[in-house]
């Protein structure tokens, strides 16, 4: 198929074979992909207009909030979520072919930054005076390492990045904790959703909102709207608003449509109590085979 036959266009943290690759090759299987190296990168192809949707990690189940992706989406873009995708993350050891004999004696290990902290128990214990580089992401310290096949290095990443890039795993499962998840972002321009087929079917809503200064009991309040309500959160966080120590805004992560009444009810009264409310838009969650 030819590039100009595909009907969208879609922005991730690339290259080929990371973790944003794979979940973003489950949910748009036929589309046209496009690697970007930073997530900022992702977000601003789709807010100028380059692609249809970018797909960034948001939430991993060890280390939590992606920070970059939620303060980017707060300051800098105005885009909405139109999915979730839910992925198992499982970390493993790999280093060049022509090393394999060599690799308990790695000199620098190179992998994306929460890559690195997913593994630490295993990095301290196994490899604890060896220095750890932080790449863009996992696949790019596994295309690094393929081409550096004459340094003892190794990189840590997914087993497509081991195959795409011709490595060899020497230690897997290598992350700190069985449970291990990344949940990605799909953001758009426009506030529509994917379709509901292949997801779990259930909406979900995310509001970012900002408190009325100055007022005692003010998040007391924001929780009572919901709660009275009986709406139900799965999540919420606070990120700093960049303007003064103690500043913040928070990210509260709905299960419930945005239309629905009570949602909407939520937002008003959330509004009428001085809070700034914006919403992300509402969207369904898939999950990508493990
Ligand atoms: O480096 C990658 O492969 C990514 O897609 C990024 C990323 C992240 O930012 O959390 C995605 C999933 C894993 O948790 C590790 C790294």
């Amino acid at each position: 198929m030819k590039h100009q036959d595909w009907e969208k266009r879609v922005a991730y943290l690339g290259p080929e074979a990371s973790f944003t690759y794979l979940a973003t090759k489950g949910i748009f299987p036929n589309e046209w992909l496009m690697p970007y190296t930073t997530i900022p990168e992702c977000i601003e192809a789709v807010s100028e207009g380059k692609v249809d949707y970018a797909v960034v990690p948001v939430e991993n189940a060890l280390e939590g909030t992606v920070p970059l992706t939620i303060d980017y989406l707060y300051h800098e873009a105005n885009l909405y979520v139109v999915g979730e995708v839910l992925s198992k993350i499982q970390q493993h050891l790999m280093v060049h072919k022509a090393q394999v004999a060599n690799w308990q004696k790695i000199e620098g290990v190179y992998s994306h930054s929460h890559a690195l902290a997913q593994c630490h128990k295993y990095l301290f214990y196994r490899f604890s005076s060896v220095p750890l580089h932080q790449s863009s992401s996992t696949a790019a310290a596994a295309k690094f390492v393929a081409d550096h096949p004459d340094k003892c290095i190794a990189a840590i990443g997914n087993s497509s990045s081991a195959q795409k890039y011709d490595l060899e795993i020497v230690e897997p499962n290598i992350h700190d904790f069985h449970f291990n998840h990344t949940r990605f972002f799909v953001l758009s321009k426009e506030n529509s959703r994917l379709p509901m087929e292949q997801s779990e079917g259930k909406a979900k809503t995310t509001f970012m909102l900002t408190l009325p200064t100055n007022v005692s009991g003010a998040l007391h309040q924001v929780l009572s709207v919901f709660a009275w309500r009986r709406i139900d959160l799965s999540k919420i966080e606070s990120r700093p608003l960049k303007t003064g120590l103690g500043d913040y805004f928070f990210i509260i992560d709905i299960l419930a449509d945005e239309n629905e009444l009570m949602v909407k009810g939520a937002k008003e009264e959330l509004e009428a109590l001085g809070c700034t409310v914006k919403s992300l838009g509402t969207y369904y969650t898939y999950l990508t085979p493990e």
